[in-house]
C-alpha cells in the first residue's frame, strides 16, 4: 500500500485536487491518502508556507499530489514567507530536478487552441525542464547602486553535473519517443547557456540514435507557434522551461490541460505531481477551474511513482473520452463546472 500526500494549497488548488482525488478513489486501488497544509493556507494556519509537518509528510510519502500555491493577499510578504516558497522548497528538499511537462493535442480540442486547428492537431511533445537550479535558486538580493538607485539581482548558474543529469533525462525520453531532442538555451548571449550546450553535446555521444538540435529560446518560442508539431522532446533550464510550457499549454487548448511530474531520478521513486498552472485567483471559488491537468497529474503519479501503467492509462483514456463527449470547462469554451468536468471523467472511467 502506497502513501499519497495531498497538498492542495491555495486558490483553485483545492478545487482541482478534489476532482483528481475523486478519480483516484474511483479506481478502487489500495492506497492511503494524507492531506497536508501548504502555501498561503499553511501560512495562515501555522505561520509558514512549508511547515515542518508538511515537509515531514512529503519525505514520508511515496508520491505527492500537489494543487497550486499563491495568494495575492500575500504578495507583500518577504520572499521567504510567500506561498510560492512552498513549491520551490519542496522541489529543492526532495531533489526534484527533472520536471516532465507533456503537451498533447486531445482529439476534439483543436478549436480551443490559440493556433489554427491544422497547426495544433500535430502537437505531441514533452518539455523536460530542469527544476532545482538556474535563476530560481541562484544567489539573489537587493541593494543600491553607487548612485543610490535601488537594484536587484538573481544569479543564473548551472554546474556541469546539473546539466548532464537533466540532459540524460531528455535523451532517455527522446529515445523512447520519436528520437528527436531539441535543447533550448540562449548560448549566443549567456555563459551559463554556453556551458549547457557544451555538456548537452557531450551527453549526446552516448545517444547516437537521438537527433539533437540546439535552439535559442527566442526562436523556440516562435517555432512553438509556427510549427509545434516539429517538436518531440525539448530539454531546457528552469526559467525557459517555465515560460515555454505555459505557452505550449495554449497551443493545445488551455493551461488547465497540462499536467506535470517532478522527479528526482529517471524512474522516480518519490515524485511530486502538479498541474503546470498556478492558483488562478481570478477564478478561484467560482467552480470554473478546469481539473483535467490535476487529474492527468494523478495519472502521471501512478505511472512514474507507483509503476501502475494500467491505471494511468485508464485515467488518460477517461479524460480523452470526456473531452470527446463534449465536456468543456469555460477555458475550453464550454460551461461545465469543475465538479461537472470531474463527473464527466468519472463517467468515462472504464
Ligand atoms: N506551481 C504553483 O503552485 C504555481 C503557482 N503560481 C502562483 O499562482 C498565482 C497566480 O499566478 P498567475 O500568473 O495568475 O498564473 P495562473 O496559472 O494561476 O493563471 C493564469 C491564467 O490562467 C487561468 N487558469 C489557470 N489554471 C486554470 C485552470 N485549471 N482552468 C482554467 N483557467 C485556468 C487563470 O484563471 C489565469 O487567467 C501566483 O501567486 C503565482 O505565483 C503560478 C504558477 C505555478
Ligand atoms: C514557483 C512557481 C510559481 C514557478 C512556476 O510558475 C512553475 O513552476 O510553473
Ligand atoms: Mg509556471
Amino acid at each position: 500500500m502506497a502513501l499519497i500526500a495531498i497538498l492542495a494549497g491555495d486558490g483553485i488548488g483545492p478545487e482541482v485536487t478534489t476532482q483528481a482525488r475523486r478519480v483516484l478513489d474511483a479506481l478502487g486501488l489500495d492506497h492511503q491518502f494524507e492531506d497536508g497544509l501548504v502555501g498561503g493556507a499553511a501560512y495562515r494556519a501555522l505561520g509558514h508556507p512549508l511547515p515542518p509537518q508538511t515537509l515531514e509528510l512529503a519525505h514520508r510519502a511515496d508520491a505527492i499530489l500537489f494543487g497550486a500555491v499563491g495568494d495575492p493577499e500575500m504578495d507583500g510578504l518577504e520572499r521567504t514567507l510567500r506561498p510560492e516558497q512552498a513549491i520551490l522548497g519542496l522541489r529543492k528538499a526532495l531533489g526534484l530536478f527533472a520536471n516532465l511537462r507533456p503537451a498533447t493535442m486531445f482529439p476534439g480540442l483543436e478549436d480551443a487552441s490559440a493556433l489554427r486547428p491544422e497547426v495544433a492537431r500535430s502537437i505531441d511533445m514533452v518539455i523536460v525542464r530542469e527544476l532545482t537550479g538556474d535563476v530560481y535558486f541562484g544567489d539573489k538580493g537587493r541593494g543600491h547602486t553607487k548612485m543610490g538607485l535601488r537594484e536587484g539581482h538573481d544569479m543564473m548558474r548551472y554546474d556541469e553535473a546539473e546539466v548532464a543529469r537533466i540532459a540524460r533525462v531528455g535523451f532517455e525520453m527522446a529515445k523512447r519517443r520519436k528520437k528527436i531532442l531539441t535543447s533550448v538555451d540562449k548560448a549566443n548571449v549567456l555563459e551559463t547557456s554556453q556551458l549547457w550546450r557544451e555538456i548537452v553535446n557531450e551527453v549526446a555521444l552516448d545517444y547516437p540514435e537521438v537527433k539533437l538540435t540546439h535552439m535559442y529560446v527566442d526562436n523556440a518560442a516562435m517555432q512553438l507557434v509556427r510549427n509545434p508539431g516539429a517538436f518531440d522532446v525539448v530539454v531546457t533550464g528552469n526559467l525557459f522551461g517555465d515560460i515555454l510550457s505555459d505557452q505550449a499549454s495554449m497551443c493545445v487548448g488551455s493551461i488547465g490541460m497540462l499536467p506535470s511530474a517532478s522527479l528526482n531520478e529517471w524512474t522516480g521513486t518519490c515524485g511530486l505531481y502538479e498541474p503546470i498552472h498556478g492558483s488562478a485567483p481570478d477564478i478561484a471559488g467560482q467552480g470554473k477551474a478546469n481539473p483535467c491537468a490535476a487529474i492527468l497529474s494523478a495519472a502521471m503519479l501512478l505511472r512514474h511513482s507507483l509503476s501502475d501503467e494500467a491505471s494511468a492509462q485508464r485515467i488518460e483514456a477517461a479524460v480523452i473520452a470526456a473531452i470527446g463527449s463534449g465536456a468543456r470547462t469555460p477555458d475550453l469554451g464550454g460551461s461545465h463546472s469543475t465538479t461537472a468536468m470531474g463527473d464527466a471523467v468519472l463517467a468515462a472511467l472504464q
